[in-house]
């Protein structure tokens, strides 16, 4: 049963730490270097960015949310069979209480796996930091936002996409992984730039297996004619490819 359809739904925050959770799911991990382990995913609400490829619209374009707090996220979490948690959103760094549940949930002995856009770096505890910084393709224009007025979000989003003081204190501080979504071949040159950007600004390693290509795409119908574009240009420029297993098994199903 769905968590979100079991709770009640007031608009405030209740007292103490709190998230706003768009949904809590347990799944296989579906991108990235632990694709394919059983996990339970937590999914907030909110974003400062405006991806127009968002396959979380209601987290960004269209947040909806029931607040849970942190103690009833963490018994949700332990009602689940994995040992593995993915904090993901929407951006979970954005919310102070993120900390508070990475520190309870490191405390219960849980590997956890943080889906990041990169732009924050709070001190928290992260097994795996997978940080997916958004290129200038991500950016939502006039032909594709897919809500409300684009310059709205425009440039909000081009300003905000990247922050590399974050992204290096991320790499500096946890195992890390960087995934791109690449929704064209052009998207590799701003890809070599950026990596090389971020090891000119840090003594943190980052080798080319941690850095990630992953295909655009939130339906199989969409994956068909980019996975193998994309699987191509990793096997061509030295970087790792990662599925979305999760699109190719479930296709675009809510909680999975
Ligand atoms: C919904 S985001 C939430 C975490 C964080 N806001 C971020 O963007 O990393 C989770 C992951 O899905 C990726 N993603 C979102 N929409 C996608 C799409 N249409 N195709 C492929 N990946 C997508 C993001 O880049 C990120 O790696
Ligand atoms: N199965 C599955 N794996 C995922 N890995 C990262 C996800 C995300 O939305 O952050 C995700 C997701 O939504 N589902
Ligand atoms: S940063 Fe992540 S959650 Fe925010 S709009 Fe982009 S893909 Fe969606
Ligand atoms: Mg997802």
């Amino acid at each position: 049963m769905p968590v979100t359809s079991t709770v009640e739904r007031p608009g405030d925050a209740p007292d103490g730490p709190a998230l706003p959770v768009n949904e809590l799911f347990a799944s296989l991990q579906g991108e990235g270097k632990l694709a394919g382990v059983p996990s339970t995913f937590v999914r907030t609400s909110g974003c400062n960015l405006r991806c127009w490829f968002c396959d979380s619209y209601h987290t960004s374009w269209e947040p909806t949310h029931a607040w849970l707090s942190v103690d009833r996220i963490v018994e949700e979490v332990a009602a689940r069979d994995p040992t593995h948690v993915v904090l993901t959103g929407g951006e979970p760094l954005l919310h102070d209480a993120s900390t508070t549940l990475l520190e309870r949930l490191a405390a219960e002995g849980y590997h956890v796996t943080v889906e990041t856009n990169g732009t924050f770096a709070p001190d928290a505890p992260m097994d795996l930091a997978s940080v997916s910084p958004k290129l200038s393709t991500s950016t939502p224009r006039t032909e594709n936002a897919p809500k409300g007025d684009p310059g709205e979000w425009e440039a909000r989003h081009e300003a905000r996409r990247i922050d590399f003081a974050a992204l290096t204190t991320l790499l500096e501080r946890h195992e890390a992984q960087l995934k791109f979504v690449v929704t064209d071949p052009d998207d590799m040159a701003e890809i070599d730039a950026l990596v090389a950007d971020v090891r000119e600004r840090t003594d943190a390693d980052l080798n080319d297996h941690d850095v990630l290509l992953m295909p655009e795409g939130q339906t199989r119908e969409e994956l068909e004619s980019t996975r193998n574009v994309v699987a191509d240009l990793a096997a061509e420029y030295g970087y790792r490819y990662t599925p979305r297993l999760h699109v190719d098994l479930w296709n675009d199903a809510p909680e999975t």
